[in-house]
């Protein structure tokens, strides 16, 4: 019983996949940068409403998945994901480090409000920042804060004190500055843990969503900010989707974190998400192709956002 779904590359069947490399040629590369290993592929009936198709990549040596879930199953394996990442972190650390995007992403972490997840998770041990905000009050409909804040964070049990919302007082370079300050004091305090690798924190989990122009976080394509590798956290006055003024944390910080997840759904992403995976070496890179953590990254796509794979 085979899939309907072909990831061009990955022509996908409840067999064991033999392995993909740019000799082979029967397959296309899905990435000039990218070597394939055996891909997993579980319980897919081309029937089923419930057709998960899963693919891992090694990006050098960082290791990528790539699954595409119906809507409603992207929701609860992004529960599990992260439920289960919370559980380690806090067993391991004593405490859970989260970076929210905004956007579509609250949505699909409402899953999580939701039993089983809602009482196994230590919400005391989470700490809660923004990957990115727009400089606004936290009361405005733009708010990345009041958008987690009304949709998942007023829900459950996190500590005030562990949320961590940006100065809306301030104007954007002063709030970056400010937020970068406050990143730096919870390092010293072992709050957040920090890269022996890189000097950067390291967040325990980033979770990220995508615009249709392949940013991530505040990092627009073509914007110098794309290459800031001083600075934790920037600010931006001209940002190409409004409001123009936010803060971002830059490259660098994101890349150090553990885990990072890209949640990605829709057909108007499925060019970027395309470009991306497979885009050429030559070309530029949109931002969402920069994303390269020193741990693990997880793209949780739907099918419309991968039709284009
Ligand atoms: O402006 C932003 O957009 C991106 C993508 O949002 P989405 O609604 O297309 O998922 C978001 O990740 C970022 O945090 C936000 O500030």
């Amino acid at each position: 019983m085979s899939s309907t779904f072909t990831h061009s590359s990955l022509h996908l069947n409840t067999h064991r996949i033999p392995s993909l490399s740019l000799s082979n040629p029967n397959v296309h590369p899905l990435s000039t940068q990218f070597s394939f290993r055996p891909l997993r592929f579980k319980g897919v009936s081309a029937k089923s409403n419930n057709k998960r198709f899963v693919c891992k990549v090694v990006k050098s040596s960082m290791a990528v998945e790539v699954e595409v879930f119906e809507k409603e199953q992207l929701a609860v394996s992004l529960a599990k994901y992260v439920a289960d990442l919370s559980n380690k972190f806090t067993r391991e650390r004593g405490a859970f480090t989260v970076c929210l995007s905004g956007g579509s992403l609250i949505n699909y972490l409402q899953k999580l409000l939701e039993d089983p997840y809602i009482d196994s998770i230590e919400w005391a041990k989470w700490h809660v920042f923004w990957v990115d905000e727009r400089v606004v009050p936290k009361t405005h409909d733009d708010s990345n804060y009041k958008l987690a804040f009304d949709g998942f964070l007023s829900k459950v049990p996190i500590p005030p004190g562990n949320v961590y919302a940006i100065n809306d007082a301030l104007s954007a370079e002063g709030a970056a500055d400010d937020y970068e300050t406050c990143v730096k004091h919870l390092v010293n305090s072992n709050v957040i843990a920090s890269s022996s690798a890189s000097g950067f924190p390291k967040f325990d989990l980033m979770l990220l969503g995508m615009g249709p122009d392949g940013h991530v976080a505040s990092l627009f394509p073509g914007h110098p900010l794309v290459h800031e590798n001083k600075k934790w956290v920037t600010s931006i006055n001209d940002s190409p989707k409004p409001p123009p003024e936010r803060i971002t944390f830059t490259f660098p910080v994101i890349n150090s974190s553990a885990y990072i997840a890209l949640v990605v759904t829709g057909t108007g992403k499925a060019d970027a998400v395309h470009s991306a995976l497979r885009g050429s070496e030559t070309s530029e890179k949109l931002p969402a192709a920069l994303v390269s953590p020193e741990g693990e990254l997880k793209w949780f796509l739907d099918k419309g956002a991968a039709s284009k794979l």
